[in-house]
């Protein structure tokens, strides 16, 4: 989910593989404000952003069939994680020497946290890559124990050691990644729902017995099945 996952990139792929309609966050606030993310940064602030980003959100959050990509720092507030999980929140996660060099391939100036903006002294060459790394690792540090709060994580990762993997996964494989997650995801909550529709209390062993087997770490609750039984 930091900046230059591919949250914008993949995000409106995936909503195409799955016929979704797809929104970008950034994109929104900056129609709404009428000035780009790094003007409003300047001009206004991280806390004006933030409340843009709040409302942009708290506005998609009731919509079915679509794809959000957040701000990276959408996680800071909590009334957005309420909002985000509503659906499957999906962290995109790449190491910061990876997104790094994205950040720098694209120009540091609209990135306002990890380049843009007046109090970023910007370098030349190597300087600018490590002090972006430098950036990012500690964004990242801060901000890790809430990325980890996503339902699914998808590495970014590439699988090639050739310098075609240096900018990570292509993008198609990271959106085949996010959809055998996703869809994982759904089968386990629907085999859930099954099991608790199944559930019989009257066969085999009684409740009670098996609440007390599950106090003592033994057993499940499980679906009514007798579990002494193979399975046929
Ligand atoms: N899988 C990928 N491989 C290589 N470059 C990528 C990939 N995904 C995104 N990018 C590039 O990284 C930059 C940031 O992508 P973007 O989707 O805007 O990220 P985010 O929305 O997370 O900030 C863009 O230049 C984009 O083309
Ligand atoms: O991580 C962050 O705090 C931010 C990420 C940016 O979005 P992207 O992650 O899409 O670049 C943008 O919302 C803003 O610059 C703040």
């Amino acid at each position: 989910m930091l900046v230059c996952s591919g949250k914008s990139t993949a995000g409106r792929m995936l909503a195409d593989a799955l016929r979704y309609a797809f929104f970008d966050s950034d994109t929104l606030v900056e129609q709404a404000a009428k000035k780009t993310v790094a003007e409003i940064f300047e001009e206004a602030g991280e806390e004006e952003f933030r409340e843009l980003e709040k409302q942009v959100i708290q506005t998609l959050h009731g919509y079915k069939n679509c794809i959000v990509a957040t701000g990276g720092g959408a996680v800071l507030k909590k009334l957005n994680w309420s909002y985000m999980q509503q659906g499957v929140v999906i962290w995109l996660n790449g190491p910061p020497s990876l997104l790094a060099r994205r950040v720098v391939n694209d120009g540091v100036e609209a990135r306002p946290l990890v380049g843009g903006g007046s109090t970023f002294e910007q370098t030349e060459g190597d300087g600018q890559y490590q002090k972006t790394v430098e950036k990012l690792e500690g964004i990242l540090n801060e901000r890790l124990p809430l990325y980890r709060n996503a339902d699914i994580e998808v590495s970014l990762a590439s699988t090639s050691d050739d310098d075609a993997g240096l900018m990570g996964a292509p993008v198609h494989e990271v959106v085949l990644r996010m959809l055998k997650k996703v869809d994982a995801r759904i089968k386990e909550a629907a085999q859930m729902r099954e099991g608790r529709k199944d559930f019989k209390i009257e066969e085999n062993k009684s409740l009670t017995q098996r609440l007390i087997d599950l106090q003592k770490g033994e057993g499940t609750l499980g679906n009514g099945r007798d579990d002494t039984k193979e399975e046929e």
